[in-house]
């Protein structure tokens, strides 16, 4: 019986799929995994018994991902799975930004109690004017499940489309319209552009990348789109450039108080992949990923571990070992495992920065005592048994 703690309201469907050998807690001190979405873990002390963290959504920064590496715990995110629901919002976003229609829904909706209304409307709306979305430039930064998404559907809007990415992934490269233009940096769009929207994740080469010399570069009256993370971009910068009036629009998935008292600033209270379907797909992945992890010991979709797949195990046992990217880890894990007179059928090994994970089948039971020695060794962090039969 594997215990999962649910630091989230995540979705029933995915849920289910633990099927009947899961026991789901929001408040266990003692659990083998951790499901959660945006949840802050920074300041929460970790139990030694979690195996596996499962976030049920894209961006990881809520969770402190090398210290867990660290202590052996494996880290897994759900890639794509919110992507749709994120770029539906940003079309959305596109729209609200260029076209006065929450003023203009504000206003009608003051008028509830004239009998008169409709006779007012020809007159008041020219206050609410906008612009079209056709014709117009678009930089999308970024170009991951979400970038790709909204480049595409950007140009299906008519929109003249720059996309920039350094890091761009063969996988993306792949979806990409060949329609949409490469800028080889930030600098080189923002001038150009009408609208940007940011799809990067938060880590420290992306905090306040929209900075306030990039913002004084821009092209007047641009619309920023923010449905990637707050810190991208700061308050300040917002402000002075909405104040000089580079910046007509600022749509955030990330408001707080002082950007909520801007008046061009449409916060929007981090609904991106607020869907039904959204939540049950990063469920979905997340249970599937968890269960792999616990019942087979293989790795798929980490951010702090290498992906690892062995399948499901036909030998007697099989062990799983997270440790560090170390000269002769391997050299000693199978000297030990001889010692003991323990034949390794089977064995992976992959490595990612500092970290490495080890699986192993072998072909007889394991003691506690060869366990105990494997985590002897120097570098070992976690060593677990994931089957054992005679
Ligand atoms: N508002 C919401 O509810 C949601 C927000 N997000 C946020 O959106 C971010 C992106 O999500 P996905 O597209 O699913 O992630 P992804 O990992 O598929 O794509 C991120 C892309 O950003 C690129 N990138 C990294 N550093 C960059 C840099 N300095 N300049 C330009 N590009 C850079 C990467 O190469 C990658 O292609 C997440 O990290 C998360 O913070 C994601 C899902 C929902
Ligand atoms: O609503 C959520 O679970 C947060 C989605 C998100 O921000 C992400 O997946 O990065």
């Amino acid at each position: 019986m594997f215990k999962v703690k649910t630091l989230n309201n995540i979705s029933q469907e995915g849920l289910s799929l633990l099927g009947g050998n899961y026991i789901i807690t929001a408040e266990d001190p003692n659990p083998d995994a951790i499901l959660l979405r945006s949840f802050k873990m920074h300041d929460m002390e970790l139990p030694e018994s979690v195996k596996i963290i499962g976030r049920a959504g894209a961006g990881v920064n809520n969770i402190p991902i090398e210290e867990y590496a660290a202590q052996g715990v494996v880290v897994v995110n759900t890639p794509g799975a919110n992507a749709n629901a994120v770029k539906e919002l940003v079309i959305l976003g596109l729209l609200l930004s260029s076209r006065k229609v929450i003023s203009g829904i504000n206003w009608a909706k003051s008028q509830q109690d004239n009998p008169e209304v409709d006779k007012l409307i020809e007159k008041e709306k020219a206050k609410f004017a906008g612009q079209e979305l056709t014709g117009k430039k678009i930089g999308v930064i970024g170009l991951g499940a979400i970038g790709v998404l909204v480049a595409n559907a950007a140009l299906s809007l008519g929109m003249e489309v720059y996309g920039y990415d350094p890091f761009v992934s063969v996988e993306s490269a792949w979806g990409l319209s060949c329609d949409v233009k490469r800028a080889l940096s930030l600098d080189e769009i923002i001038g150009e552009c009408d609208y940007i929207t940011l799809h990067v994740p938060l880590i420290d080469q992306t905090k306040n990348m929209i900075n306030a010399e990039r913002l004084k570069k821009a092209k007047p009256g641009l619309r920023l789109l923010n449905f990637a993370r707050g810190a991208l971009v700061s308050n300040d910068n917002i402000k002075a450039a909405m104040e000089s009036g580079d910046l007509a629009c600022y749509v955030t998935d990330f408001p707080d108080q002082e950007l909520l008292q801007l008046d061009n600033v449409i916060g929007i209270p981090h609904l991106g992949a607020s869907t039904a379907e959204s939540e049950e797909n990063c469920a979905r992945m997340a249970v599937h990923e968890i269960k792999e992890y616990l019942e087979n010991g293989n790795i798929v979709n980490s951010v702090n571990y290498p992906d690892c797949y062995m399948g499901i195990s036909s030998t007697p046992a099989r062990i799983g070992i997270t440790h560090k990217n170390i000269p002769n880890m391997v050299g000693q894990i199978t000297s030990s495992l001889a010692k003991d007179n323990i034949n390794i059928g089977d064995m992976l090994n992959k490595s990612k920065g500092e970290f490495a994970y080890t699986l192993l089948d072998v072909d007889s039971k394991v003691t506690l005592d060869s366990i105990d020695r494997l985590e002897k060794i120097a570098g070992v962090l976690k060593v677990r048994i994931i089957k054992n039969e005679n």
